[in-house]
């Protein structure tokens, strides 16, 4: 019975992991034409979508955080869900296997990678039964640096800069500005919202990602949430927080909202925030083959996230392998140029003198060559109290979990975009001045004893483009060797030679940080929303 449902669970695991769907990439385009090309949000969104076509063309992972598998599943009266079951299970182990998934799931209490993303509640299965005759499969992986961004509101409330949040429309209004505001750039913006209003905590939660279901370009049925929602998607963008949060015109692509019932004494506003790297497909499954009968969204092939024209990501910018794949020519080592967005571009090789460190200044942008060591939770919580197996000196730090695969050659990396520093925060600028940091890169800023530990010891942070995972995969070009691969693949540290690695300098030695002068302005920009607007 159903002899092909494993295949094509597979398939849909792949083609969710690695070619971003058709009406996520015409909002990726849409916001494109919005921005200033000659910005870093510009120059942020140009390298997404050169990520998003080079991930379809190798079938790689669009972004290296494969996220929770998390299926939602209706299947007729009378079909075996317990089959079903083993089938996506060992469909996720081999997805797993050929690097189209990261070993994802993690003991929460003895830090164990299992391995092949199986463990207690991973993957999330939601069945459900339905008189229709085929099953319909949906899948979301949703990244944990946006999932930690999800925020649940309880009203009556008072908000940062709106003021009361009542049990009404506009309440909710303000609960939903609020979210995009205090994630800032860090669930790599330009995001896409869920929101549920009403359930309880946990009902909540499960309607706003169900939102996330929903086609990009729907009508809500339901008048006042159609009118909230248009009502978001043009002021959300006033708040200038941008593209992975460099500033600019577009930090939302999407929002979707829904409603139920709620108890009494209980008013949830629960939002689920998307990072632009939204993957979500689903299937029509033949419920006596276990055959695909049909996509439930189109698929991305052939549609760009373009806005048209021809322009610049920051890899074409420093003449690094072009959308082509034809390496260009690098400017001599050290030497800097001013670009078309008046930013200069300095070449960098590892180790990194002092000198050279406080030279840059934010905005900056970076290009990097030489070797860096991948550090996140695991490694900076070890390395307060113990040596690193390698010299630190000078060197650059990379908040990265790669997919990695092994074969009879060695190691190689499938995908390595940067992950949230702020869980960093604080490890980091104690780590940078026992180690004799000069560099981290991550994305979405650090906090004040970071900047204060890299204008004592001359250090820079630099911000990589989140999700940009196949982008920044081939950049690296040797894994040198791998420390505490027991802590798992993602956690491990790994040593990598890298050429033509490109990010910008968003925190500098002198005290300047990028991340705090748009969260200032947008907290400004918040508060000017505070006027009641559904009465
Ligand atoms: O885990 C990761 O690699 C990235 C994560 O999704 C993040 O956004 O921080
Ligand atoms: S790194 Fe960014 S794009 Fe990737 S899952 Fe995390 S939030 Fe999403």
């Amino acid at each position: 019975m159903m002899g092909k449902f494993e295949d094509s669970v597979y398939d849909l695991i792949v083609e969710t992991s690695t070619n971003l769907p058709g009406d996520v990439r015409r909002a990726v385009a849409a916001g494109r034409a919005l921005e200033d090309k000659a910005t870093r949000s510009g120059l942020a969104l140009a390298t997404i979508t050169q990520n998003i076509g080079m991930a379809e063309l190798q079938v790689s992972p669009i972004c290296q955080d494969t996220g929770m598998p998390t299926f939602v599943i209706h299947t007729p009266v009378g079909v075996n869900q317990l089959e079903m079951k083993r089938d996506i299970q060992s469909a996720i182990v081999r997805a797993t296997r050929d690097g189209k998934l990261r070993p994802n799931s993690v003991d929460s209490l003895t830090g164990a990678n299992s391995g092949d993303n199986l463990g207690e509640g991973t993957p999330v299965i939601h069945f459900e039964q339905w008189e229709e005759e085929h099953i319909d499969i949906r899948l979301i992986l949703k990244g944990g640096g946006c999932e930690n961004k999800n925020i649940q509101y309880s009203l009556p409330a008072e908000l940062e800069g709106l003021g009361k949040a009542g049990r009404d429309l506009d309440g909710i209004r303000k609960c939903i500005l609020h979210a995009v505001y205090q994630a800032q750039g860090q669930g790599c913006s330009a995001g896409f919202i869920g929101v549920g209003v009403g359930g309880d905590r946990t009902s909540g939660y499960e309607l706003a990602k169900k939102q996330l279901l929903r086609k990009v370009d729907d009508t809500n049925p339901i008048p006042e949430l159609r009118q909230l929602e248009d009502y978001i998607m043009e002021n959300a963008n006033k708040l200038g927080i941008g593209t992975m949060g460099f500033g600019g015109e577009v930090t939302l692509l999407g929002c979707k909202v829904g409603a139920m019932n709620r108890l009494p004494a209980s008013f949830f506003v629960s939002v689920a925030y998307n990072c632009w790297a939204f993957r979500r497909q689903g299937v029509l499954i033949d419920a006596g083959t276990g055959e695909i009968r049909e996509w439930l969204y189109e698929r991305g092939f052939g549609i760009s996230a373009g806005a048209g024209a021809a322009e610049t990501s920051l890899d074409m910018k420093t003449g690094g392998a072009g959308e082509s794949g034809v390496p260009g020519v690098h400017p001599a080592a050290g030497e800097s140029a001013d670009t078309a967005s008046g930013a200069r571009e300095i070449r960098l090789t590892t180790p990194i003198s002092e000198e050279d460190i406080r030279r840059l200044r934010v905005g900056d942008v970076v290009i990097l060559s030489g070797e860096l060591h991948t550090g996140r939770d695991a490694l900076h919580k070890h390395l307060i109290d113990h040596e690193s197996p390698v010299d630190l000196n000078g060197a650059v730090i990379y908040h990265c979990g790669p997919v990695m695969l092994k074969d009879e050659e060695g190691w190689h990396v499938t995908a390595a975009g940067p992950t949230t520093s702020i869980r960093e925060e604080p490890y980091q600028g104690d780590i940078i001045k026992k180690f004799g940091i000069r560099a981290v890169i991550g994305k979405g800023g650090m906090g004040a004893r970071t900047l204060q530990a890299l204008q004592d010891h001359g250090g820079v942070y630099l911000n990589a483009i989140g999700g940009a995972a196949q982008y920044y995969a081939e950049c690296i070009k040797k894994v040198d060797g791998v420390d505490f691969l027991e802590f798992g693949i993602p956690e491990a540290m790994w040593h990598l030679t890298i050429d033509g690695f490109a990010a910008i300098v968003t925190m500098d030695s002198h005290g300047n940080s990028l991340h705090a002068d748009v969260e200032k302005d947008s907290a400004g920009k918040l508060a000017l929303l505070r006027e009641t607007v559904f009465k």
